[in-house]
This record gives C-alpha cells, structure tokens and sequence, in this order.
C-alpha cells in the first residue's frame, strides 16, 4: 500500500491540556507511525483568548488527502469544536500542514500557507523536521525558523515549551 507522510498542526485553549492529550490519542489511532514535537504555550494570535497549547505532529498514512481532512475534522467535532466565529478560542484544532510534497488549492490548499508566518507552527516544525523541505520554497524548516524567529514578526510571537507527557498506547 502507497504511505503519503503527514504534518498536522494541533492547537487548543479550552481544557487544552485534555484535548490536546485526547487529540493525540485520536490522531495515533487513525494515521500510522505518529511522532510528536514538545507542545508549546504561546498567546492567542489574531484575537483575545486563553493561550493556547501547540505541536507538531508527523505521521504516515494510506488515505488520500481529501480522507485525511475528513478525518481531522470528525476528530475536531469528536472534540466539542464549534465553528460559529473562525477567531475564536477553541477545543481542538488540527488543520494538515502537508501531505508529501504535495502543491495543491483542492480539495485544501497544501502547503497551508501559515506555516510561513506562525510561530506556534514553524517552531514545532523545526524541532520535529529539521531538515524536511518546504515543497514550494525548498528551504529546510530549520532555515525558515531560523530566518522568521530574527523577523520583527517572529520576534513579536513567543513560545515557550512545556512539560506534557504523552504516550501512544497500542492500537
Ligand atoms: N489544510 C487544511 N487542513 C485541514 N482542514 C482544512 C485545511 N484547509 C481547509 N480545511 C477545511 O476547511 C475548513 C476551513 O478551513 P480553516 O482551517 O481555514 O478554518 P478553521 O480551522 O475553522 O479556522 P482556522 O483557520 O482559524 O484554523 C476547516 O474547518 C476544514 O474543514
Ligand atoms: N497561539 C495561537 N494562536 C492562534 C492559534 C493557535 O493555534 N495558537 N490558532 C488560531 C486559529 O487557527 C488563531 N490564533
């Protein structure tokens, strides 16, 4: 079977410290060889709100990409995720980063764009794939966080790594 590998961004600043701890459990049941990067805490960007938890997850897969987003999304309802205001604090966010090298605007657009002005999503880019490339840029992600973290915009956007244990239990 063809394996497409994945990066999945998760954010949340309701009961984050459940829903992120849930979410993983989720995400590990339903993609292959899940790995993670430390979860951060950082400010809510682009509204007022409870800080948020980030990380980064990579994982394989055998779905397409249109299953892939299917399934976040049935995992962010699973988790109480309500849509009625889009800058809103929320339970859980999981929003595929890329699929491959994959360069696309249906049925998602890939790469998702904010990987290349979030922090909360660049710096756990970094630490989990150091030397992966941006399929359209071709820079590793440690040069993009390299370059953004020096940037007046990432210097205004701080993360600070947590202590959050979480372990993959067996299928
Ligand atoms: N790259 C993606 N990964 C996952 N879902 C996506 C992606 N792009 C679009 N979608 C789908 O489109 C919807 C709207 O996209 P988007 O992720 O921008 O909104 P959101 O998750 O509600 O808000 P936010 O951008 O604030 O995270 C999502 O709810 C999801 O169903
Ligand atoms: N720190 C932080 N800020 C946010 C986040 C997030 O995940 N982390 N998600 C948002 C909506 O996608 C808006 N703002």
């Amino acid at each position: 079977m063809v394996s497409s590998l994945i990066l999945i961004s998760v954010g949340s600043n309701i009961n984050k410290i459940d829903n992120t701890r849930s979410g993983l459990n989720a995400l590990a049941l339903a993609f292959d060889d899940l790995s993670c990067s430390s979860v951060y805490e950082s400010e809510s960007v682009g509204f007022n709100g409870d800080n948020f938890y980030n990380l980064v997850v990579k994982a394989n897969t055998s779905k397409t990409i249109g299953e892939v987003c299917k399934c976040l999304k049935k995992i962010e309802d699973d988790h109480g995720r309500k849509r009625e205001v889009k800058f809103s604090s929320r339970t859980l966010d999981l929003d595929l980063l890329t699929y491959n090298n994959e360069v696309c605007e249906q049925p998602v657009v890939l790469p998702r764009d904010e990987i290349e002005y979030n922090a909360f999503v660049l710096q756990p880019m970094a630490e989990l794939v150091p030397e992966l490339r941006h399929p359209v840029t071709r820079h590793t992600y440690a040069d993009l966080w390299a370059n953004f973290s020096k940037s007046v915009a990432g210097q205004k956007q701080k993360l600070w790594p947590i202590t959050f244990t979480w372990s993959k239990s067996p299928k």
